[in-house]
């Protein structure tokens, strides 16, 4: 069936998209688990009383292949502990999806992982395009004092695998604000390599 052409006008200020389809908002209880600092996360859940720490609008047009979603993500500035505020990160459920990251706002970090391991940090502020390669498991971060706007597209049939990053007890970096300003990477040292069976057996499926 013939499509009909969509524009969407972004706003950098309040991370919205007009002709949006859909939008979904995650709270800071929603990444219970995700951050070093258990008890911090809980303390700040109370005392912030669980505020939205990221939303997304985007437009699906629907999930045949070769299709794209597109949309915007508005993360909060903060910080868990000495962690900065992130979102839960994923692979795609078809792993070889790719997807285009565009900064319209503020200043992040996108934390990529391959299944075996390697990291990759890329830097997104105003004007960047990140570009996410087939089976990267990916996650922003805001790094700075402001919101974090980006705008992204992606293969409508890609999917979110959220479990990779469980099974393996977090990512195997952990991104954290250094004294005095700026950000390091630290080793995870919960984190539990893929097999190489799992990582075969992921990246085969394309093969
Ligand atoms: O899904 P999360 O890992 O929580 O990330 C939040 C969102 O970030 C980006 O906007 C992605 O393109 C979305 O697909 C994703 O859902
Ligand atoms: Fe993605």
């Amino acid at each position: 069936m013939l499509r009909e052409p969509v524009t969407s006008v972004v706003s950098p200020e309040t991370g919205g998209m007009s002709g949006n389809t859909g939008r979904y908002e995650k709270r800071l209880s929603d990444l219970a688990g995700l951050y070093e600092d258990a008890a911090a996360h809980q303390a700040l859940v109370e005392k912030l009383a669980d505020p939205v720490v990221y939303d997304v609008e985007d437009f699906r047009p629907g999930n045949h292949s070769g299709d794209l979603i597109y949309g915007v993500t508005r993360m909060n500035p903060g910080r868990v502990g000495r962690e900065f505020f992130l979102t839960r990160g994923h692979i795609h459920a078809k792993a070889d999806r790719p997807e285009i990251y565009y900064g319209q706002k503020g200043h992040g970090l996108m934390q990529l992982e391959s299944p075996d391991g390697e990291t990759r940090i890329v830097e997104i502020g105003p004007q960047t395009i990140c570009y996410v390669p087939p089976f990267w498991i990916h996650r922003s971060i805001n790094v700075g004092d402001e919101d974090l706007v980006m705008v992204f597209a992606y293969p409508s049939d890609s999917g979110q695998d959220y479990g990779i990053i469980e099974a393996s007890n977090g990512m195997r970096h952990r991104v954290v604000a250094k004294d005095g300003g700026g950000w390091a990477l630290i080793d995870n040292p919960a984190y539990k390599p893929r097999r190489p069976e799992t990582v075969v057996a992921l990246m085969k499926q394309y093969a």
